[in-house]
C-alpha cells in the first residue's frame, strides 16, 4: 500500500463542497485509493426538496462512482452526510452533529465555495469568506485533527503577472469588510462592489484572496496547506476520461462552440490556457493532505496547482483543438457546423458577434415564431455572451506562478505513489 494510502487508513475526513464538481472526484479518490479510511463525513446541505441524505444517496449513483462501486462495493457505508448551510450560524450543524466531527475527524478539506463571478458582494463574503471562519472554528476544537486543507483558487491574486506561492496582504481586513457589509442595504453595496475589489475583475477571485488570508491568520496551532488550482477542466485518466459536470469556465464555451452557437470569442491566441484535469488535482490536494499531517510544515504551504509553468498551452491551440474535436465527434441537435475563432480585436469580435451570433439568432426565432414555437435562441445567445464578457478576463492576458511547494511535495512522494497520484508527470508529458 501507497504511503499516502497507509496515512489515510483508519482516518476519519471531512470534506465541505463533496457535491461539487472538485469535491465529488475528491470523495471518490479517496474512497477508491485509500480504501482502508475509516470515515468520510459530507456536509451536505438539503436543497430543492432534497434532504441531506437524499442528496449523497443520489450523488452516489452518477457515473463517477462505477469504478469504485466495483473496487469496493461497500463504499457507501464509509460515506457519513452531515446536514449544513454554510451561510447560517454555525454552519448550522446540529449540536449532536457538532460534538461528533469534534470527536474524531483527523483531516478536513474545505472546498465548499461559491464560484460565480457574478455573485453579489454580501453572499460572496458570507459563503466565501465568513463559513470559512466558521468551518476553522470548528477545526480548532477538533480533537484529533492532522490537517486543515483550503481549496483556493490560482487567480486569488490575479491582479498580479508573477504570483508566488505565499499569501498576499489582503485588500482590505476581512473583518473591516464584514463589519459593513452587515449593515448596509444591498443596492449600497452593489453600488461600491467596483470600487472594493479594485483591480480584480470579479467578487470570487476577490472574496478568495481574503479567505486565504482569514486562512492564515486563524488557523491558530493548526497544520495548514492552501490549494491554488487554476482552471479545472474535466478529468484526464481517473476514474476515466473526459468526466465534468458543470458548464464552469471555458467547459460551457466549448460545448456552446460545439453547438456550433459559439462562433466568435475574444480571447489571445498566445496567451497561456492555464487549464488543469480535475483528477490532477484531487492527487495533489490529497497529497497535500498527507504531507501536512505526517511532516507538519512550520508555516502554511501554499501550493500553485497549475500548469502554464510545467507545460504551457494556449487559447490559439485551443480553439483549433476544440473545433476540431468536434469536427471529429459532432454533438447531436447542433444548431450549426462547428467553426469558432478567437480574436483579441475587440471591433472584429464586436463584429462577428452582430453577424454569426446575433443575426442568425433573430433569423431563427422568426422562423419559430412563424411556424408556432416559442423563440429561443436570443436568449441562449445573451447568456453566452453574459459568460464570455465574465470570462474574457482571464483569456486575455497570462500570468506566471511559481510551483517549488508543488516540485517539494512531489519529491516526496514514493515511487508507488507517483504511480498512483500522478498530478506532475502527467503534466510533463
Ligand atoms: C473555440 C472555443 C474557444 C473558447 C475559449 C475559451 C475562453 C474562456 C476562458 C475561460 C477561463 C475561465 C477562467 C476561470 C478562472 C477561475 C477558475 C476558478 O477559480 S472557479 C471556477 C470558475 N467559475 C466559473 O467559471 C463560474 C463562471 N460562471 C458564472 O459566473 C455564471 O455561470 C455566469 C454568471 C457566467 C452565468 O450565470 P447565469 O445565472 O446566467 O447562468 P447560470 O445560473 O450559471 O446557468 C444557467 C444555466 O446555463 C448553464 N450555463 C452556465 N454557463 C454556461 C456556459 N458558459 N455555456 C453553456 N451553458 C452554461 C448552466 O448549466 C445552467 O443550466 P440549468 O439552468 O442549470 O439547466
Ligand atoms: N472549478 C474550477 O475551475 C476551480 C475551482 N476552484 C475552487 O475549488 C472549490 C470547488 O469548486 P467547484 O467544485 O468548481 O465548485 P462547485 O460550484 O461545483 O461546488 C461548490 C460546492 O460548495 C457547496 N456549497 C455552496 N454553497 C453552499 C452552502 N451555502 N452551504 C453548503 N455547501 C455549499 C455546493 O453544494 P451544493 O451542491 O449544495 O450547491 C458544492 O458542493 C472552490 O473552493 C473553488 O473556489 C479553484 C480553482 C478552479
Amino acid at each position: 500500500m501507497s504511503s499516502i494510502a497507509a496515512y489515510y487508513a483508519g482516518k476519519n475526513v471531512l470534506i465541505t463542497g463533496a457535491t461539487g464538481f472538485m469535491g465529488k472526484v475528491l470523495l471518490e479518490k479517496l474512497l477508491r485509493s485509500c480504501p482502508e479510511v475509516k470515515a468520510i463525513y459530507i456536509l451536505v446541505r438539503p436543497k430543492a426538496g432534497q434532504s441531506t441524505q437524499e442528496r449523497t444517496a443520489d450523488m452516489i449513483k452518477c457515473k463517477l462512482f462505477d469504478q469504485v462501486g466495483e473496487d469496493c462495493p461497500d463504499f457507501e457505508e464509509k460515506i457519513i452526510p452531515v446536514s449544513a448551510e454554510l451561510t447560517q450560524p454555525h454552519l448550522a450543524i446540529s449540536p449532536d452533529d457538532a460534538k461528533r466531527l469534534l470527536s474524531c475527524i483527523n483531516i478536513v478539506f474545505h472546498c465548499a465555495a461559491t464560484v460565480r463571478f457574478d455573485e453579489p458582494l454580501k453572499y460572496a463574503l458570507q459563503l466565501n469568506v465568513m463559513a470559512t471562519q466558521q468551518l476553522l472554528v470548528l477545526a480548532r476544537q477538533m480533537q484529533y485533527l492532522e490537517a486543515f486543507i483550503h481549496i483556493s483558487t490560482a487567480y486569488a491574486n490575479c491582479n498580479r503577472r508573477y504570483i508566488e506561492e505565499i499569501i498576499y496582504p489582503p485588500p482590505v481586513e476581512p473583518k473591516k469588510l464584514i463589519d459593513s457589509v452587515e449593515w448596509m442595504d444591498e443596492s449600497i453595496i452593489q453600488e461600491i462592489t467596483p470600487k472594493l475589489i479594485g483591480d480584480r475583475p470579479n467578487t470570487y477571485t476577490y472574496t478568495k484572496a481574503l479567505a486565504e488570508y482569514v486562512v492564515q491568520q486563524e488557523s491558530s496551532n493548526m497544520n495548514i496547506g492552501i490549494i491554488r488550482p487554476s482552471i479545472v477542466g474535466a478529468s484526464w485518466q481517473e476514474p476515466f476520461p473526459g468526466w465534468i459536470d458543470n458548464f464552469n469556465g471555458p467547459s460551457g464555451l466549448f460545448i456552446a462552440a460545439g453547438k456550433g452557437i459559439l462562433r466568435t470569442m475574444r480571447a489571445t491566441n498566445d496567451a497561456v490556457a492555464d487549464l488543469i484535469p480535475v483528477d490532477v488535482v484531487v492527487n495533489l490536494t490529497l497529497a497535500a493532505g498527507w504531507y501536512t499531517a505526517v511532516h507538519r510544515p512550520k508555516t502554511t504551504l501554499v501550493y500553485n496547482c497549475t500548469t502554464g509553468g510545467i507545460n504551457p498551452f494556449h487559447w490559439g491551440e485551443i480553439e483549433y483543438h476544440v473545433v476540431s474535436s468536434f469536427k471529429r465527434n459532432p454533438l447531436e441537435q447542433a444548431f450549426r457546423r462547428p467553426n469558432a475563432n478567437i480574436t483579441s480585436n475587440y471591433l472584429i469580435n464586436q463584429y462577428w458577434i452582430t453577424v454569426s451570433h446575433k443575426a442568425p439568432a433573430l433569423v431563427y426565432d422568426f422562423y419559430l415564431k412563424l411556424t408556432g414555437r416559442k423563440p429561443r435562441m436570443m436568449r441562449i445567445f445573451n447568456r453566452l455572451h453574459k459568460s464570455m464578457l465574465l470570462l474574457e478576463y482571464f483569456s486575455s492576458q497570462s500570468w506566471e506562478w511559481t510551483s517549488d511547494n508543488v516540485n517539494m511535495l512531489m519529491g516526496q512522494l514514493s515511487p508507488e505513489d507517483r504511480r498512483v497520484r500522478t498530478f506532475h508527470r502527467a503534466l510533463l508529458s
